[in-house]
């Protein structure tokens, strides 16, 4: 870890993401000299390659900007590259390092041929006008096109990057190759998008925590609920949590969150939904609708809320070591993680002592890049699943995932710690293609 940190200066994100994984797979690995000659975790920490680019377009005053684009391809010994694109301010190689490393392990876990990947630029969408994003998107693409394809890399969507960002850059993609192809996934139904993918990461997520649930032999129903976030992960969480019979509590953006004690029902999320969706609005105005509930401005988080389970849909490092003790304190019986690494290291580890239910992100939200998978599929095939076909195909596939978890996390008293059983399924797997790739 100390060699990592020096010849990654400054890439805090990436060392603690890389730490997570190695702290699980160093013990695992020790009696099994195959990995350890043959440096496999080293090379993990090394991306195939990151490509970096100027992305130059013009606003609506006529000004030209310049930005930097990113795509980061860390490893395809199962598959071709798979990953979001992520436009946002706090967007660093840093950021997308970690992401790209945490996808390799993810898609692995999947059990679809995908490997890992992660891009994006510091653009801000916020407060663009459509016509300004669809530059910013073009441009972008107008280079990274060179780098993905069906066979190579297969970018999606991620924060700051939904539909409207998808059909630019998926539109400029087929324009320059003058080849209709499936080397984006997220696409919009009526052009060759999936069924189910833009539900897939938070419907995914409670899937897995109805599974958790019972292995401990408990169930959703009647349970209180925080999540942080209102976009694509956490407004597909709350839909699903709702339907399981669960109350949803709070919904948050950058801006503070609201705190709804009735709970947020089917009719209220879809007022949110389109809220966010349709009129990109701020979630503070959910108390002017819904004045019985509060909102909590200053960028305030929802950790101190009273609740039964806590899932944390925003961004990296949202909970720290103050609010898990404050998670604690409220005897919750679960973490669920549907943003990715939202919990720091030290918040990670005093929730799993506490024995507290954990569930990471790179087994709890790898349902949309399975749904991705499964787009790839259909597009190669030139098919339509529907809805049904694929929720059942989700349903099964967050099953595998959490069992394979339990296979190499279970301890003796059957306490399973679903971190480590996804760090080394999701390793054994990369690892085991790697060794058969020999030194490459
Ligand atoms: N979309 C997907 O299929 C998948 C997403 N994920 C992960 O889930 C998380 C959320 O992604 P997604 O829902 O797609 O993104 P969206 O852009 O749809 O929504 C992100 C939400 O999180 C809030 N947010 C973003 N950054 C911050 C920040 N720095 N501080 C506080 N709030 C913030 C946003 O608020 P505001 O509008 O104010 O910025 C917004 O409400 C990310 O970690 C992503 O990597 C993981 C797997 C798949
Ligand atoms: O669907 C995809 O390929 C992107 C998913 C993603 O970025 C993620 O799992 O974090």
């Amino acid at each position: 870890m100390d060699e990592l940190r020096e010849r990654n200066p400054g890439q805090d994100e990436f060392v603690q993401a890389v730490g997570e994984v190695a702290r699980d797979v160093f013990d695992w690995i020790a009696d099994k000299p195959e990995y350890t000659d043959a440096q496999i975790l080293r090379r993990l920490t090394e991306p195939d390659r990151i490509v970096s680019f100027r992305v130059c377009w013009e606003d609506d005053d006529h000004r030209i900007r310049v930005e930097r684009g990113w795509r980061v391809q860390n490893n395809n010994a199962i598959g071709p590259y798979k990953g979001g694109l992520r436009f946002h301010p706090s967007v660093t190689e840093s950021v997308l390092k970690f992401l790209a490393f945490e996808q390799t392990f993810k898609n692995a876990l999947t059990g679809l041929p995908l490997g890992g990947g992660k891009g994006g630029s510091s653009f801000d969408p916020k407060g663009k006008s459509d016509a300004e994003i669809m530059r910013f998107c073009q441009s972008f693409m107008t280079e990274l096109y060179r780098h993905i394809g069906p066979h190579t890399d297969v970018p999606a969507g991620d924060i700051g990057v939904g539909s409207r960002e998808i059909g630019y850059l998926f539109g400029q993609y087929k324009r320059i190759v003058n080849r209709w192809e499936g080397a984006i996934t997220g696409k919009g139904l009526g052009w060759g998008g999936s069924e189910l993918r833009p539900e897939a990461t938070g419907f995914g997520a409670v899937y897995f925590l109805r599974r958790m649930l019972d292995h401990a032999g408990d169930s959703l129903e009647g349970k209180s609920v925080v999540l942080s976030g209102a976009g694509n992960v956490a407004l597909h969480a709350a839909q699903k949590l709702i339907e399981s019979g669960a109350k949803v509590l709070t919904l948050s953006d950058s801006d503070g969150f609201i705190h709804d004690a009735d709970g947020i029902d089917q009719g209220k999320l879809d007022w949110i939904k389109a809220l966010k969706q349709e009129r990109r609005g701020r979630i503070k105005e959910y108390v002017e609708e819904y004045p019985d509930a509060e909102y909590h401005g200053d960028g305030a988080q929802p950790w101190d809320v009273d609740c039964d389970i806590a899932m944390p849909c925003a961004t990296q490092n949202e909970i720290d070591e103050d609010d898990a003790k404050a998670l604690i304190d409220h005897d919750v019986l679960a973490v669920v993680e549907g943003a990715n690494m939202p919990t720091t290291h030290a918040a990670a580890r005093a929730i799993r002592d506490a024995g507290i239910l954990f569930a990471p992100a790179k087994a709890a939200n790898a349902g949309g890049v399975a749904v991705s998978g499964l787009e790839m599929s259909q597009n190669a095939e030139r098919v339509s699943w529907n809805h049904e076909k694929l929720d059942n195909q989700l349903t099964d596939l967050m099953a595998e995932i959490h069992d394979k978890c339990v296979e190499h996390g279970a301890d003796k008293d059957g306490k399973v710690d679903y971190a480590r059983g996804a760090n080394i399924a999701g390793f054994e797997k990369v690892a085991g293609a790697m060794l058969a790739f020999g030194v490459v």
